[in-house]
C-alpha cells in the first residue's frame, strides 16, 4: 500500500510537516489522520493516549503557547479539520541549536497538512477563518499539573501572527515571558 502522508523536513530538526493523501471517488474521500506504522518512521513513539478536538468561532482568536513538562512531555499530531489557521511550533529543547526559534506553517482542510510535534515544543495557532476545527493526537496523557505555556505575544519568541491577536483565554495572556536566563526544557 502507498504510503498516505508525505512528509517535509523543518527549518527545526524533529518538526515534520506532514501531507496526508485523500483516497477519492464519486462518493467523496477517504484519508487517513493518524497511521502508528507510518508515522513512527518520524518518531512517533507508540500508542496514542489522548485525541482532542477543540473549535474556533472566530478568526484572529489565538490558543497557546502550549506544553507539557517531563514526564508528560508529548508527542503531538496537531490537523485542522476545518477551516484555516496559522500553527506555530516553538522549540524549547535544552540543548538545541534552534532554541526558541519557531517554524510558522497554514494548517487547512483544504491543503491537508499535519503538524508532527516532538516533544519540548509550545505550540500554539491563530484561527485565519471563522469556525475552525482541530483535531490533536498525542502520545501521552494531559496532565494539568504538568502544563506549561508561554505568551504568545512574547517578544522573544518573535512570532508574526497574520492577524491581531484577539480572544487569548486568561490562563494564556498570563503565562510567563522567557527571560535571559531561560535554557530550555529537559524532555
Ligand atoms: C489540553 C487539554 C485541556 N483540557 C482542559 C483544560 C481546560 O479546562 C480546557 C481548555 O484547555 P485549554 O485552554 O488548554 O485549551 P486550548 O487553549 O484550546 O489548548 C489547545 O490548544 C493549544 C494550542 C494546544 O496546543 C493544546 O494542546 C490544545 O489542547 O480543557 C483537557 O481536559 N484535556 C486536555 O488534553
Amino acid at each position: 500500500m502507498s504510503a498516505r502522508f508525505q512528509a517535509e523536513h523543518t527549518a527545526i530538526a524533529g518538526l515534520t510537516l506532514l501531507t496526508r493523501s485523500r483516497l477519492g471517488d464519486e462518493r467523496g474521500f477517504l484519508s487517513r489522520l493518524f497511521c502508528g506504522e507510518e508515522l513512527a518512521a518520524f518518531g512517533w513513539p507508540g500508542p496514542v493516549l489522548q485525541v482532542n478536538e477543540t473549535g474556533t468561532a472566530l478568526k484572529g482568536t489565538v490558543r497557546g503557547m502550549h506544553f507539557q513538562h517531563a514526564p508528560f512531555a508529548e508527542w503531538k499530531l496537531v490537523t485542522c479539520v476545518q477551516g484555516r489557521i496559522l500553527d506555530v511550533a516553538v522549540d524549547l529543547r535544552q540543548g538545541s541549536p534552534t532554541l526558541l526559534r519557531h517554524v510558522a506553517v497554514e494548517l487547512s482542510a483544504d491543503n491537508c497538512r499535519s503538524l508532527l510535534i516532538p516533544p519540548g515544543f509550545a505550540h500554539g495557532f491563530q484561527a485565519l477563518s471563522d469556525d475552525v476545527r482541530m483535531i490533536y493526537t498525542h502520545s501521552a496523557p494531559y496532565r494539568a499539573e504538568a502544563e506549561g505555556g508561554l505568551n504568545p505575544e512574547d517578544p522573544r519568541l518573535a512570532i508574526a501572527w497574520p492577524l491581531p491577536v484577539e480572544r487569548l483565554s486568561a490562563r494564556d495572556q498570563a503565562h510567563p515571558l522567557v527571560t535571559s536566563e531561560f535554557e530550555g526544557l529537559i524532555v
